[in-house]
């Protein structure tokens, strides 16, 4: 399998759906199908928290998860845990400062999966490029009450002085991101969004998809 490019990456990043059985109204399965269905362009399963699902149920939901993204050609990765996503030889892994090390992990994985870091400056975007990241995800851009440790709302200025910076890594805005307050995350310069609620916890699913894809158009 080849590396993939930055090209592909950037649309792949477009509109990044992110969930675990925790932020589901609907059962995780259907919310992804009609993710899908609403045009989500790579997933990320999360399974984190309190409540979550451990052992043998995360295991049988994330290798559910990944037969739907299967079926529909939607790439498919685990956040956090490595050796998840070598057992169920995902698309690749997302990891935070507090994680695994990206070069370890791209070590263990291989030049051809897809490794994402959050980065929250320019220095530690810097070694995640060092590091081999594939991908970048830059929040908190807005406040939001889907992540506990989620450091100070920055807005969009670290995307835009990583860019400025000289930057051109595939990025993705993380946090508080909705489809009326996408278009100032584009316009600083990320190639899509990543989401949580605004698409796990919407009355229409399909239809909240949608239009957080159609705001990425600017
Ligand atoms: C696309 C994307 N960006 C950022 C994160 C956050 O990762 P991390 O800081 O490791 O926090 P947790 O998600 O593990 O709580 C992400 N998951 N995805
Ligand atoms: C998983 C995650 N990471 C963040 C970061 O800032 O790195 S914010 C976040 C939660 C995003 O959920 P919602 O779209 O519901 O705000
Ligand atoms: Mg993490």
């Amino acid at each position: 399998m080849k590396q993939i490019s930055a090209g592909d990456m950037r649309r792949m990043l477009k509109l990044y759906f992110i969930m675990g059985s925790v932020n589901c109204r609907l059962t995780p399965a259907e919310t992804l199908t009609q993710a899908i269905a609403g045009g989500i362009t790579i997933f990320q399963f999360r399974e984190k928290g309190p409540d979550s699902l451990r052992g043998n149920a995360a295991f049988d939901l994330a290798r559910q998860l990944q037969g739907i993204c299967r079926e529909h050609g939607i790439p498919f990765i685990v956040n956090d845990d490595v050796d998840l996503a070598i057992a169920l030889d995902a698309d690749g892994i997302h990891v935070g400062q507090e994680d695994e090390p990206a070069g370890s992990i791209r070590q263990r994985l291989g030049a051809h999966k897809i490794v994402g870091v959050s980065a929250h400056s320019l220095a530690e975007a810097k070694q995640a490029i060092a590091d081999g990241a594939d991908y970048l995800g830059i929040g908190p851009v807005y406040p939001t009450s889907s992540k506990d440790d989620a450091q100070a709302v920055q807005g969009t200025l670290v995307i835009e002085q990583l860019r400025r910076s000289g930057l051109t890594i595939p990025l993705v805005g993380i946090g508080g991101i909705t489809a009326g307050n996408v278009p100032p995350v584009i316009q600083a310069g990320a190639d899509g969004v990543s989401v949580i609620s605004a698409i796990a916890a919407a009355g229409d699913i399909r239809a909240a998809a949608q239009q957080l894809l159609d705001a990425t158009i600017i």
